[in-house]
């Protein structure tokens, strides 16, 4: 059986061909990186589209603005070294890190098609058959990183999932570096929060915080709009009358509404009954799927090894090829926003 941390020989050909572009690219320096455009704000930093002048290679690149010692800036540094080793066709390619004065810049691999935030925000949801392909790259990323390198993500959400026009689909900024973790802690800003309840009542928590993350952001992108408080089954067939293939541009205003503040929000997290999805839009495995991964208790709450067996994952894994979600991801990036 397809053991998920082993790849296709597709998937060995595009990291081999990362690998040259990352020798070709070698030691990063501030000088040779020129700023083509901003690709996105949160998470503690700004991540600009930038080309590496010597080799024309176009990169992301992460800023982060941190007023630490020396001495922590180059834990962290080192720390995130550790990135060079993170090498699998569901985590983004890393170029190198480097700092100068208080920023620290994390250079990646470009991924054309920017992240899922960005593109639910163009379409008024994303399919199912595509949050299949999704689900499957996420648990194989969370997988990778815990078998081997021990560490969970730590903000799995739309943002932090990107894809490409190859139709490849990749996680970004997890937490490799303590050190970076601790120093940006008390830096959280945004409306949203994918933590799961124990995160946020300051329990111990672990990978099993990433699953609840990962449900929760498939009910976002599957309903078209951050499910808390959960919308109403009317809401759900309002938002499913205006456009049943949910592919056409977003409308003005769809799915927004006057959100609850931020603390309200993660009130209703801890003391309210999670979300879910509802069978009259979509298939029984979806929605076992999800209530799985938004169980309250650590203990209820499938861990990754049951969610790798699960029938909505088996049924998504064994396509092996990307063609569908590039397709899907070319179309997408021909609407204007
Ligand atoms: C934190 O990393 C990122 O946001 C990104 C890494 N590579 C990208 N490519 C396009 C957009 C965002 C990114
Ligand atoms: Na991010």
């Amino acid at each position: 059986e397809f053991n998920q941390l082993d790849c296709t020989d597709k998937q060995k050909d595009r990291m081999e061909e990362f690998f040259k572009s990352k020798r070709a690219v070698g030691e990063l320096k501030q000088d040779d990186l020129v700023n083509i455009c901003e690709l996105g704000q949160g998470n503690g930093g700004v991540v600009w589209k930038v080309r590496h002048k010597p080799t024309e290679k176009i990169m992301a690149r992460k800023l982060i603005y941190l007023e630490v010692k020396p001495a922590l800036k180059t834990q962290i540094i080192r720390e995130l070294k550790v990135l060079h080793q993170c090498n699998s066709p569901y985590i983004v390619g890393f170029y190198g890190a480097f700092a100068v004065e208080a920023q620290i810049s994390i250079c990646m691999e470009y991924m054309d098609g920017g992240s899922l935030d960005l593109i639910l925000k163009k379409v008024m949801r994303i399919p199912e058959h595509i949050l299949g392909k999704i689900t499957v790259a996420v648990l194989r990323g969370l997988s990778y990183l815990r078998e081997r390198h021990r560490i969970m993500h730590r903000d799995i959400k739309p943002s932090n999932i990107l894809v490409n026009h190859q139709g490849e689909i990749k996680l970004c900024d997890f937490g490799v570096s303590a050190q970076l973790i601790d120093s940006t802690l008390h830096t959280f800003i945004g409306t949203r929060s994918y933590m799961s309840p124990e995160r946020l009542e300051g329990a111990h928590y672990g990978v099993m915080s990433d699953i609840w993350s990962l449900g929760l952001s498939l009910v976002e992108m599957a309903v078209g709009r951050y499910p808390i408080p959960p919308p109403s089954s009317q809401d759900i067939d309002d938002l499913f009358k205006e456009d049943p293939h949910g592919n056409r541009p977003r409308p003005e205003g769809y799915g927004c509404h006057k959100g609850l503040a931020i603390f309200e929000l993660m009130e209703w997290i801890v003391n309210e009954t999670p979300p879910n999805l509802c069978r009259s839009h979509f298939s029984a495995e979806f929605c076992d799927f999800v209530d799985r991964c938004l169980k309250k208790s650590t203990t209820e709450r499938a861990d990754l090894n049951t969610l790798l067996h699960h029938s909505f994952y088996k049924r998504y894994e064994t396509e092996s090829d990307n063609q569908d979600v590039s397709s899907w991801i070319r179309q997408v990036c021909r609407m204007d926003t």
